[in-house]
């Protein structure tokens, strides 16, 4: 299978030498500054699954010389989507699916707008992983889960394809019928999970110690679901609930990866995240006056 990576961050980088670990032809479109950092140091996971290291990986600056991919795994921030449009058309006319991994769900509809429909699949990730110093990759949780299926019924052939080629491969993988309702579990989650560990700049067990803040997460669960259900999502209370024990299984140090970039004075995705939510409640006419203060209370922090 011919995979693109663009975004060869923590999460591209982890699933494309996952990818590359079990045959996949995998190629890394990256900028400059990553160019170089990956021929100097190759491209190396640390993970409690097994590490796995690319001494040269595979790496492109200009998508027009990667002649045919399969599928482009697309792993940017929020704040960057922007930057990759023009290389994924580029690619997506030579006959690629494109497989969007990021938090948040507003980019779905500017990849299906700039791309068209058939060509964006639904895709999210479960994981806990950063850069160092090296842009090697550190994967601390005990999940890494990928999560994928067709927005388009012409989608169902790739994503049977990469569901039984990723049978072997060192991470949890599910093909999803239903990957709108999956892709707005995880925004709900995400939302209020990286909110309040951002907002407080606490990690979760902290913020758990202390039940009225933990309420407040809770609060952005539920303005979540109403969101998610009024945008064509089937989100039940139960998916609250289950969202909530998730929050309550994680491990006390554990934090969102906003967090973790808030901590090393990194640009935030707050807009994409809290702020697309807000954009798409006041088209909605919905209040979210929790998720509103949770935005306020991380603004000043945003830009790095
Ligand atoms: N890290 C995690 O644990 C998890 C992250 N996520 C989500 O995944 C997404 C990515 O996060 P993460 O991997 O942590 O982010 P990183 O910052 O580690 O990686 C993003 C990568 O995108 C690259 N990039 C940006 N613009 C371009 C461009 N125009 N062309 C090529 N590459 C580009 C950056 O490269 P450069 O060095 O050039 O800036 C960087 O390597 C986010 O939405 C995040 O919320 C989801 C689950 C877990
Ligand atoms: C919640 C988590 C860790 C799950 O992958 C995540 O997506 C993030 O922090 O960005």
């Amino acid at each position: 299978m011919n995979v693109v990576v663009v975004g060869a961050g923590a999460l591209g980088g982890y699933f494309g030498a996952r990818l590359q670990e079990i045959g996949a032809n995998v190629t890394f479109l990256v900028r400059e500054r990553r160019a170089v950092e990956l021929d100097e140091h190759g491209l190396k996971i640390y993970s409690k699954h097994g590490d796995y290291s690319i001494e040269q990986p595979n790496v492109a600056t200009d998508p027009k010389s990667i002649p045919h991919a399969d599928l482009v795994l697309v792993g940017v921030k929020g704040y960057h989507l922007e930057g990759v449009l023009q290389p994924l058309k580029v690619l997506v006319a030579n006959g690629a699916y494109v497989l969007p991994i990021l938090n948040g769900i507003e980019h779905i509809e500017v990849l299906q707008r700039h791309l068209g429909r058939k060509a964006v699949l639904g895709g999210l990730s479960f994981i806990i992983a950063t850069l160092n110093n090296k842009g090697h990759v550190v994967h601390t949780s005990d999940f890494h889960d990928l999560i994928f299926g067709p927005l388009h019924p012409v989608q169902r052939g790739i994503c049977k394809k990469l569901e039984s080629f990723v049978g072997e491969a060192n991470f949890s993988v599910s093909n999803s019928e239903s990957i709108l309702t999956e892709l707005w579990k995880k925004y709900m989650f995400i939302n209020a999970f990286s909110g309040i560990t951002t907002a407080t700049n606490l990690s979760i067990g902290e913020v758990r110690a202390y039940p009225e803040t933990f309420q407040l997460a809770k609060e952005v669960l539920q303005e979540m679901k109403y969101l998610a259900n009024a945008n064509g999502a089937n989100l039940s209370d139960d998916d609250v609930k289950e969202a909530e024990k998730k929050l309550h299984a994680l491990h006390a140090e554990a934090t969102s990866s906003m967090h973790q970039d808030r901590r090393k004075g990194l640009r935030l995705e707050l807009d994409h995240l809290h702020g697309g939510a807000i954009r798409l409640a006041e088209r909605a006419g919905i209040d979210l006056s929790y998720t509103k203060a949770v935005y306020g209370m991380i603004k000043p922090f945003e830009k790095a």
